[in-house]
């Protein structure tokens, strides 16, 4: 046994004391050894950004495994009709309820992948009851999942397939019949000796459990890829299994008291991977710190954190522009890109899928660096690097900070032209617009260029700039 004690100051500079007793030392406390252990250099802000950038304490998930699972049909029912001075009543057993299945659907009140879990598991049926009561159906469960989730099946990972098949192949036949049936009270014996009915009736259900597979198999040959793009879109991931049947349905001229029942079936299991991609109709792409939640803030109604340090934005954010004749658009602001994130520095560049889908790209430029030009080489070299071609698509670029006179005058005129002649090299168009976001500064300059790109795009005509 050994106890440790740790008492962990905040500030750098400080000394940490930590208590050790180890299980022989523990009985001599005299022997106790208090050690004292310097601090690490690094400063608080270092380890919040360390903390940050391991994606720690993030409740924005935009990428999730899950199995989803129907409920197990109930169990069918055997029972018989009970009345005064009816000495054999006829067979009453309901048939067991269907397992619930699991669903998607599509919401726009949902924004992350948070809230599923990993195991999706709908409710199984209620068993079938006497007086020809059938089962309850099982409760659906139904799985809200933003707008834009990707959702794909992929196949089922290797340690659950060794299980299932260990367990099948363990099982003895007695074991899988009773799997399958319920006898009436102390008759199981009784049925299995005389077995001509019984068997019939297994016969009978093997043919129907061999239509049932053919017909899975035609329907599970494609395998689940949809994109969730419509409010309300729903899609049944995995089906519940069907009940049992009750003892009547065994009913022949020749047994008119069948003394079993089947069981419920269970309900299928998938695996799936969401993914979501946010849909936006414009993105904001730039280095940490151009200012880029800054200018959404500006110009939409989105609040989103604003600070001077690197790594403020960790999720993406979408905000709503409103014009005056009531037109709207979306804007999505994601965490900064640095050099080297396609090689998973900073952030990553994984958070880039939540701006794959916007029609037009809006990049953020601090123009107060000593070479805004360079962070915009860097910004295109990173987009490339996570998908090429995407640096194609209709852009503007947004140069901030303009209010920094110092040197953002300087700048601006060299760096519209280094991004024009770009751009030109590429045979596409774009609009350098000068901006201060902090103080609201040719903001609806660069909203009405945004619209005009966004509308084109909409309307599906080549987009031109009306600047
Ligand atoms: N002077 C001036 N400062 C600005 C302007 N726009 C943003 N800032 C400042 O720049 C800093 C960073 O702004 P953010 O909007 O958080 O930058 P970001 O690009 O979202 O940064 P990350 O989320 O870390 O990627 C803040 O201190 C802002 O006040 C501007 O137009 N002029
Ligand atoms: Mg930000």
């Amino acid at each position: 046994m050994s106890i440790m004690l740790r008492l962990q100051p905040r500030h750098s500079g400080q000394l940490s004391l930590s208590l050790k007793v180890s299980q022989r030392q523990s009985r001599h406390f005299h022997q106790t050894k208090w050690q004292f252990e310097s601090e690490p250099t690094h400063t608080a802000r270092d380890r919040s950004l360390d903390y940050k950038l391991r994606g720690k304490g993030r409740n924005f998930v935009d990428f999730v495994r899950v199995v989803a699972r129907g409920g197990t049909g109930g169990d069918g029912c055997v029972s018989f009709h009970r009345e005064k001075y009816v000495a054999k009543g006829p067979p009453n057993g309901g048939n067991g309820g269907r397992g619930g299945s699991v669903i998607f659907t599509a919401s726009a009140d949902e924004t992350t992948l948070n809230h599923i879990p990993y195991l999706c598991a709908a409710k199984r049926g209620g068993p079938g009851l006497g007086a020809s009561r059938h089962g309850l159906s099982g409760q659906d469960l139904i799985v809200k999942v933003p707008l834009g989730t990707i959702i794909r099946e992929v196949d089922a990972p290797a340690s659950a397939q060794a299980r299932l098949d260990e367990l099948s192949s363990e099982e003895t036949k007695e074991e899988k019949l009773k799997k399958k049936w319920v006898h009436y009270p102390r008759s199981e014996q009784t049925t299995l000796a005389k077995g001509d009915f019984f068997r019939d009736a297994q016969k009978l259900i093997e043919e129907e459990e061999r239509y049932a597979r053919w017909k899975e198999r035609q329907e599970s040959e494609s395998q689940i890829y949809i994109d969730m793009d419509v409010p309300d879109q729903s899609i049944v991931a995995a089906k519940g299994g069907v009940g049992g049947y009750g003892n009547p349905h065994f009913v022949t001229t020749e047994n008119r008291s069948p003394k079993f029942a089947t069981r419920g079936y269970d309900g299928k299991t998938r695996y799936l991977e969401l993914e979501l991609k946010t849909i936006a109709d414009a993105g904001l792409v730039g280095l940490p710190n151009a200012g880029k939640s800054t200018f959404l803030s500006a110009v939409s109604n989105a609040h989103p954190k604003i600070a001077p340090y690197p790594f403020t934005t960790l999720n993406p954010y979408i905000g709503t522009v409103d014009f005056v004749d009531s037109f709207q658009l979306t804007v999505a602001d994601i965490p900064g890109l640095i050099k080297g994130a396609h090689k998973n520095i900073g952030l990553g560049h994984a958070f880039l899928r939540h701006i794959e889908r916007s029609k037009v790209l809006v990049y953020v430029i601090d123009l107060s660096v000593k070479e805004p030009w360079n962070d915009f080489s860097t910004l295109c070299n990173e987009l490339e690097a996570y998908s090429k071609g995407l640096t194609k698509r209709p852009s503007i670029v947004i140069a901030n900070k303009a209010d920094v006179t110092a040197v953002a005058k300087d700048n601006f005129k060299k760096f519209e032209q280094i991004v024009l002649g770009e751009f030109e090299s590429k045979g596409e168009k774009v609009a350098v617009i000068p901006v201060s976001a902090k103080y609201k500064k040719n903001i609806v300059k660069a909203t009405t260029i945004l619209r005009n790109m966004v509308e084109q795009e909409q309307s599906g005509a080549k987009p031109g700039i009306a600047i």
